[in-house]
C-alpha cells in the first residue's frame, strides 16, 4: 500500500530540491511531511512522537545547512523518519524496520545523508565532533557539523564526555539540543531540571534577551560599534551567562532557548549560526508527537505505539479468542513487586526504560525503590553496587545490546567485588524490527566469561519466576537472567516460586540418536515440534541447560555418556555463546560427539520480525527440524 504524499513533498526527493523553495513554502512542507510521517506509522508501525517532535528541525535543517555536505548526526535516530523522506527514501519509506528493507535509524551504508549509524542513545555529539575534527584537518573550514541529541539522550555520561571535549576544540560544531522533557517515559534527573529553569526563567532570559537587544543595537551602529559589541558580549558572557548556564561554562556558547516548531525562526537561527565559529549550542523546546494530538497527550504509549488508526487516534490491538501469555517484561515487573513486598532490601534500577522493561509496575507502587537513572546504563550498574555493598538486593534491568555499554561496570564494580547484584538482560536475542543495533546478540558470550557470575536463561515464565527467587538468595557474587522481547508460552503464569539448585538444567524429555541442548525460550520450539519428530521417526532427547555458568555437569555427563550427536539451540551469538561452553566442556571432558552449534551467525543481521530472522539465521522450527534430520542421516525438509 503505497501512501501519496503532498503535493510539495512529492517535489522533494532530495534537500537539495527543499532548497529550491522559497522561505515561505516551508511552513506548508512540514504540515506534508508531519502528514506523511501520521500516514505511514499509522499503517506499518514504528517509532512514531519522536519524528514528529522534529518536522520543523528537520526542514530547517536540510534548508539552512548544505546537506550531505555539512554533516547531520541524529542522536538515537528514532526521531529521523522525517529526514529519510527528504533524503531520497520517500518511495521505500514503507519498508522501514522490515526485512530488507529501511532501517527504522540512519545508517551509514543506507545514504550519503545519514552520516553515522546509530540506535543507542548519546553518541552523536563525539560522532560530530570526531567528523569536525577531522574536517579542520583536512582543510574544510567551510563544513558544518550537527548533532541533534534530545534531552533523554543528554542525560547520558557519553554527551557529557563529548561536550566536555568539545568545550576546548575550536571545532565547528552545533549540538541542537531538543529539548521535549521526554525521555521514553518523563525525563529524569538535575539536568532535566536544569534545561526546564532556563527554558522558563523569566530572569535568565530577560538579562539575556537584554544583552542581546544592546549587542544588536549596537551592531547596526557600525564596524566600530560591533567591535564593542563582541568584547562585551565575551565579557557578559563570561561574567553573567557562564556562571549561570552550564553549557557555557563548559565553553559551548548556548543560544535559545528557542521554540522548536517555528520552522522561520529556526531557519533564521540557522543561517546566523553558520557565520559563528567553533562550539555551539542551539536549545529548542519542542512538543513530543507534536501535531497529533493523541500523541502529545500520552507522550510514553505514542513513542511507538504500533499501528493505529490515525483518524480516531485508535492503537490497533489483536482481538485473541484463548487466553494470552503474557510478555516476559511483565512477568519480570510482576515478580520483582512480589518479591519486593516480601524483601525490604529488594530494589529495582532502570537506565530510562521503566515501561519498556515493566519496572513501572514496582515504581507505581514502591517509588522509593524503584529507581529510573536516565539513560545511564553505566552509571546503572555501578549504583546497583553500590547499593549491594550496603546489603541491599539491587535487580538491574537493562536491555541485552543497551547492557554492551556498562560491561566494565559489571566486571569492575560488581563481580570483581562478587557483589550479589541482579542483571536483568531483557531484549536478549533477536529484538526483531530494531534491528542489528538492538539484538541482544552478544549477552550469553560476554556475561559467561565473567567470574563470580552465574548466568541464567529461563525456557518460561514459571522459570523466570524461579531464576528471579533463586537470584535474591544468591549471595556469592552477582546474577544474570536474560530473556527476550515479547511473549512467553503461559498464560497461568503466577505460578509459586521455588529456589533452584543453581547449575541445574531440566531434562524435558529422552530420547535416542540425538540429543538436543537449549538455552532460554527456543527451548519451546523443540517442544512445539514433538509431533513432526515422531511422523519423521525421529526421536531426539531435549533438554533445557536453564544455567550457561556454571554448567550442569552430571547432565552433560549423561547426554554425551548417552549420546553421539548433540545439538546446541540458542537464541545467542554462536561465536563464544553456550553451544562454545558445551564443546568447551565436551573437549575438557574428553568426550567426542558429533556436535552441531544453531544460534545468530557471526554477521551483522539486520531488522525484521523475530521468527523471520531466526528463519534466517536457521534456528526457527524448520531450522532445528532440519538439524535433527541431518544429523539422524534422514533427507532434509528443505533444500
Ligand atoms: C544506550 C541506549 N539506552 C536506551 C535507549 C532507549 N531509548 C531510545 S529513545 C530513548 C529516549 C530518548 O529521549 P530523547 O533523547 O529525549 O529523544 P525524544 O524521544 O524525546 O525525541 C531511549 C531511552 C537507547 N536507544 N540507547
Ligand atoms: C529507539 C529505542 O531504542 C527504543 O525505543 C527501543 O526501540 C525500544 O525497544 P522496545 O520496543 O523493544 O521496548
Ligand atoms: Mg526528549
Amino acid at each position: 500500500m503505497l501512501i501519496k504524499p503532498g503535493q510539495l513533498l512529492a517535489q522533494i526527493d532530495t534537500p537539495e530540491d527543499l532548497r529550491k523553495l522559497e522561505a515561505d513554502k516551508l511552513y506548508d512542507v512540514c504540515t506534508e511531511l508531519r502528514q506523511y510521517i501520521i500516514d505511514h506509522v499509522s499503517v506499518f508501525g514504528g517509532h512514531f512522537g519522536a519524528s514528529l517532535g522534529v518536522v520543523e528541525l528537520t526542514v530547517a535543517l536540510h534548508y539552512a545547512y548544505n546537506t550531505p555536505y555539512d554533516r547531520i548526526v541524529w542522536d538515537v535516530g528514532h526521531q529521523a523518519y522525517g529526514h529519510k523522506i527528504l533524503t531520497k527514501r520517500r518511495e521505500q519509506f514503507h519498508t522501514n524496520r522490515q526485512y530488507g528493507g529501511l532501517s527504522g535509524f540512519p545508517k551509514r551504508d543506507e545514504s550519503e545523508y545519514d552520516t553515522f549509524g546509530v540506535g543507542h542513545s548519546s553518541t552523536s555529539i563525539g560522532a560530530a565532533l570526531g567528523m569536525a575534527v577531522a574536517s579542520k584537518q583536512k582543510g574544510e573550514h567551510n563544513r558544518q557539523h550537527i548533532a541533534v541529541i534530545g534531552d533523554g539522550a543528554m542525560t547520558a555520561g557519553m554527551a557529557f564526555e563529548a561536550m566536555n571535549h568539545a568545550g576546548v576544540s575550536d571545532s565547528n560544531l552545533l549540538i541542537v539540543l531538543n529539548d521535549n522533557c521526554m525521555s521514553i517515559d518523563p525525563n529524569v534527573g538535575a539536568l532535566k531540571d536544569y534545561l526546564t529553569d532556563i527554558t522558563t526563567s523569566p530572569l535568565y532570559n530577560k538579562m539575556k534577551g537584554e544583552v542581546w537587544n544592546i549587542l544588536g543595537k549596537l551592531k547596526k551602529v557600525g564596524p566600530h560599534a560591533q567591535q564593542i559589541a563582541s568584547t562585551l558580549e565575551t565579557s557578559l558572557k563570561s561574567a553573567v551567562l557562564k556562571q549561570s548556564n552550564l553549557f557555557e561554562a563548559l565553553g559551548l556558547r548556548y543560544f535559545g532557548p528557542v521554540d522548536g516548531h517555528d520552522i522561520n525562526h529556526l531557519v533564521s537561527v540557522m543561517e546566523d549560526l553558520k557565520n559563528i565559529p567553533g562550539p555551539k549550542l542551539l536549545h529548542c523546546v519542542t512538543t513530543k508527537g507534536k501535531g497529533y494530538k493523541p500523541a502529545e497527550e500520552n507522550q510514553t504509549k505514542w513513542h511507538a505505539p504500533g499501528k493505529f488508526d490515525k483518524v480516531t487516534g485508535e492503537i490497533k490491538k489483536t482481538v485473541h479468542t484463548v487466553p494470552q501469555a503474557p510478555k516476559y517484561q511483565d512477568v519480570f515487573g510482576h515478580t520483582i513487586l512480589e518479591l519486593a513486598k516480601q524483601d525490604e532490601k529488594i530494589m529495582g534500577i532502570t537506565p530510562a526504560m521503566p515501561s519498556g522493561s515493566s519496572l513501572n509496575i514496582m515504581m507505581k507502587e514502591m517509588p522509593d525503590r524503584a529507581i529510573d537513572v536516565g539513560i545511564a546504563e553505566q552509571h546503572a550498574v555501578t549504583f546497583a553496587a553500590g547499593l549491594a555493598v550496603e546489603g541491599m538486593t539491587p535487580f538491574c534491568n537493562i536491555y541485552s545490546s543497551f547492557m554492551q555499554r556498562a560491561y566494565d561496570q559489571v566486571v569492575h564494580d560488581a563481580c570483581i567485588q562478587k557483589l550479589p547484584v541482579i542483571f536483568c538482560l531483557d531484549r536478549a536475542g533477536f529484538a526483531g524490527a530494531d534491528g542489528a543495533t538492538h539484538h541482544g546478540a552478544y549477552d550469553i558470550a560476554y556475561m559467561r566469561c565473567i567470574p563470580n557470575l552465574v548466568v541464567s536463561a529461563p525456557m518460561n515464565e514459571a522459570e523466570l519466576r524461579n531464576l528471579m527467587y533463586t537470584a535474591t538468595k544468591y549471595k556469592d557474587g552477582s546474577f544474570s537472567i536474560r530473556y527476550p522481547r515479547g511473549q512467553g508460552v503461559m498464560p497461568e503464569w503466577r505460578t509459586p516460586m521455588q529456589e533452584l539448585k543453581i547449575g541445574t538444567g531440566r531434562k524435558i524429555k529422552g530420547g535416542e540418536d540425538v540429543a538436543i541442548l537449549t538455552l532460554g525460550h527456543i527451548g519451546n520450539y523443540v517442544v512445539d515440534l514433538g509431533d513432526r519428530f515422531k511422523e519423521a521417526g525421529l526421536n531426539p532427547a531435549h533438554y533445557d541447560m536453564r544455567f550457561v555458568k556454571p554448567l550442569d555437569e552430571e547432565m552433560l555427563h549423561e547426554v554425551f555418556t548417552n549420546y553421539s550427536k548433540v545439538i546446541t539451540v540458542e537464541d545467542g551469538c554462536i561465536m563464544g555463546g553456550f553451544g562454545s561452553a558445551v564443546a568447551e566442556w565436551m573437549l575438557d571432558n574428553g568426550y567426542s560427539a558429533q556436535l552441531k552449534r544453531l544460534g545468530i551467525p557471526d554477521e551483522i543481521v539486520e531488522q525484521g520480525t523475530q521468527i523471520e530472522l531466526q528463519r534466517y539465521a536457521g534456528f526457527d522450527h524448520e531450522g532445528i527440524m532440519n538439524a535433527v534430520m541431518e544429523m539422524s542421516d534422514v533427507k532434509k525438509l528443505i533444500k
